[in-house]
């Protein structure tokens, strides 16, 4: 009787052992048998080995996706924090001005924020008391739309409104000393020439009776006179830092554009046809990032946006001319000492500004995001970080604002799993998205970032971040590319649902539904979710993750998941 039904299978009749075979010949052909399937099993493992080693050879490339101040680049620090630990080390002491600029930026705008509320005060004064001209004497007191700021001396208060002038005017090198007699010259204007007479009030001035408001503006002029030395160090930091250094604010709103603007027909977004001929990267717009026609070229300055190098050949040339001696004598003359010592001198007075009850309440009125829920807020932390010999920390670097301008490259390897990464973090402004799709082509994950803090913000009106995850779904140059949304600044949600403000004001479609952060995440993920399912040209997993990337859970997290 056959042992295989063998009727059936032409291959299973020609492999079959010949019906009259006998004992020894079984014996030989099973022998036979099983040193082939030996051979084959051993040939089969090692196209295993070599398909492996050929795959941990291939970087995986991940791309960094999202709106600008979504926190891609932020992302991207906890991971060098956590895989590139060298580099990190190696420019810690770079993000140190990154942070002092952040510092001393939110100091200045407060100090906007002060002078356009003393401003507005002040016209309304005038126009309902005929003294109050007489309490702050001004060059054009005769002029009832005359700002207090109005002055003689036109080029120092512009300066005071305007950093971009102050830079301008920045010439090189700032003296603490001369910087310090320049704020005590601002402090004592020339009688008559400033608004807002500081000391010695002119004698019709003194005849007047102050109210405690009165009491109040001038004690805050006095505050702002006396940083009018932050302004040129500001400057001088931007111009060292480079464009990035800078924000860039619209108030177009067709800044929804998803990658490209309405200019560049590269990338239409919708159905995600894509014209090469229009692929032109815009390499005159891009300062930082020489390179844009030659990928190969611009990934040899990976990780670096110019602006690091710029400040280490700034301290090399410094060491030249120092001999390499480091004295006391010869850092007092190093640029960036000395902009460390102008703002650990204003430490007291940012503290009295920051502290001010009235500051407090001028910044409660203020529409729009809260300061303190700003890019690279760090006034809480004044009294360790204006300090000649701050120390700066992981944590300071990540949340340190600095605008990505172009492209970023930077490589994570573990030597240990003989892996390695590259991740691309792009800047998210509209006029950098024009680049994004040239980093499509061979990317093997997304992650794209969504801001869910911003909610109440106007730019979220003209739903911005759904229509940038949109174009990416549906973009058919990733249709087999991984997504990962990240919906970030939870933290800041959460804080904005604290302060009672209600997401359906908003948001009309949320509705009734719970106003807490579990609820809101669910119902945006949906939404995230919905538009993924709806424009994907070939159907995907949904990976969604709740993070706040400036905490150092999510380092936990990535450590936990051990990628690498
Ligand atoms: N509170 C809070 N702040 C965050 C979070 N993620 C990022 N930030 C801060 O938001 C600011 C902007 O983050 P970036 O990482 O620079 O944003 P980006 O997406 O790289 O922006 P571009 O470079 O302009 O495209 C930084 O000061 C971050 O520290 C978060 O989850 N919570
Ligand atoms: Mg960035």
């Amino acid at each position: 009787m056959p042992l295989h039904r063998i009727d059936e299978d032409p291959l299973a009749v020609l492999l079959a052992p010949p019906p009259n075979e006998t004992p020894s010949q079984r014996e030989a052909r099973e022998r036979a048998e099983s040193e082939a399937k030996r051979v084959s099993d051993e040939i089969d493992a090692q196209l295993r080995k070599e398909r492996d080693s050929e795959r941990k050879k291939k970087p995986v490339k991940l791309l960094l996706l999202g709106q600008s101040e979504s926190g891609k680049t932020a992302t991207l620090k906890n991971f060098q924090l956590l895989y590139c630990k060298r580099q990190w080390a190696q420019e810690r002491a770079s993000w140190r001005f990154v942070v002092l600029l952040n510092l001393v930026r939110n100091v200045n705008d407060i100090l906007d924020i002060i002078a356009r509320e003393i401003a507005a005060s002040n016209s309304h004064h005038m126009s309902s008391k005929s003294t109050s001209a007489a309490v702050y004497p001004t060059s054009r007191s005769s002029s009832p739309s005359s700002s207090p700021l109005s002055s003689d001396n036109e080029d120092e208060i512009e300066e005071i409104i305007s950093p971009a002038k102050a830079r301008r005017a920045s010439t090189g090198v700032i003296s603490p000393s001369k910087s310090k007699s320049k704020s005590a010259k601002n402090s004592m204007p020339r009688s008559g020439s400033i608004s807002i007479a500081v000391s010695s009030p002119s004698p019709s001035a003194s005849s007047t009776t102050k109210t405690p408001k009165d009491k109040d503006l001038h004690r805050l002029s006095v505050l702002r006179m006396r940083l009018l030395p932050l302004r040129r160090v500001q400057a001088e930091l931007e111009t060292r830092l480079g464009t990035g250094a800078t924000e860039l604010y619209t108030s177009n709103t067709s800044s929804a554009a998803p990658f490209a603007d309405s200019t560049n027909t590269m990338f239409n977004g919708e159905d995600g046809k894509f014209d090469p001929s229009a692929m032109v990267r815009p390499a005159q717009t891009q300062t930082q990032t020489q390179a844009w026609g030659h990928k190969e070229k611009e990934f040899s300055i990976h990780s670096t946006n110019g602006w690091k190098t710029a400040l280490e050949r700034l301290r090399a040339a410094k060491r030249r001319l120092s001999g390499g001696r480091s004295t006391p004598t010869n850092t007092s003359s190093n640029p960036e000492d000395e902009l460390l010592a102008i703002i650990a001198a204003s430490r007291d007075d940012m503290r009295s500004v920051w502290e001010d009850r009235l500051v407090r309440e001028m910044l409660a009125r203020k529409k729009g995001p809260r300061v303190e829920e700003g890019a690279g807020f760090f006034l809480t932390d004044l009294d360790r970080i204006a300090r000649t010999d701050y120390q700066i920390t992981d944590d300071d670097i990540i949340r340190a604002r600095l605008r990505t301008v172009g492209v970023q490259e930077y490589r994570v390897s573990s030597h240990s799993a003989g892996s390695e990464w590259r991740m691309y973090d792009v800047g998210g402004t509209r006029s950098s998205r024009a680049v994004w799709y040239s980093y499509f082509d061979d990317v093997d994950a997304i992650i794209f970032l969504a801001p869910v803090s911003c909610f109440d913000e106007k730019l979220a009106e003209d739903r911005r971040v759904y229509m940038l995850w949109k174009s990416v779904c549906a973009c058919k140059l990733l249709a087999r590319t991984q997504l990962v949304l990240f919906l970030n600044k939870c933290d800041l949600l959460q804080a904005k649902l604290m302060r009672g403000i209600k997401i359906r004001d908003s948001v009309p479609s949320f509705g009734d539904r719970r106003n807490d952060v579990a609820t809101a995440t669910r119902y945006f993920q949906q939404h995230f979710k919905e538009i993924q399912r709806t424009y994907s040209p070939v159907q995907r997993p949904f990976y969604v993750h709740l993070t706040s990337v400036i905490e150092s859970i999510l380092r936990d997290h990535l450590r936990r998941a051990d990628l690498m």
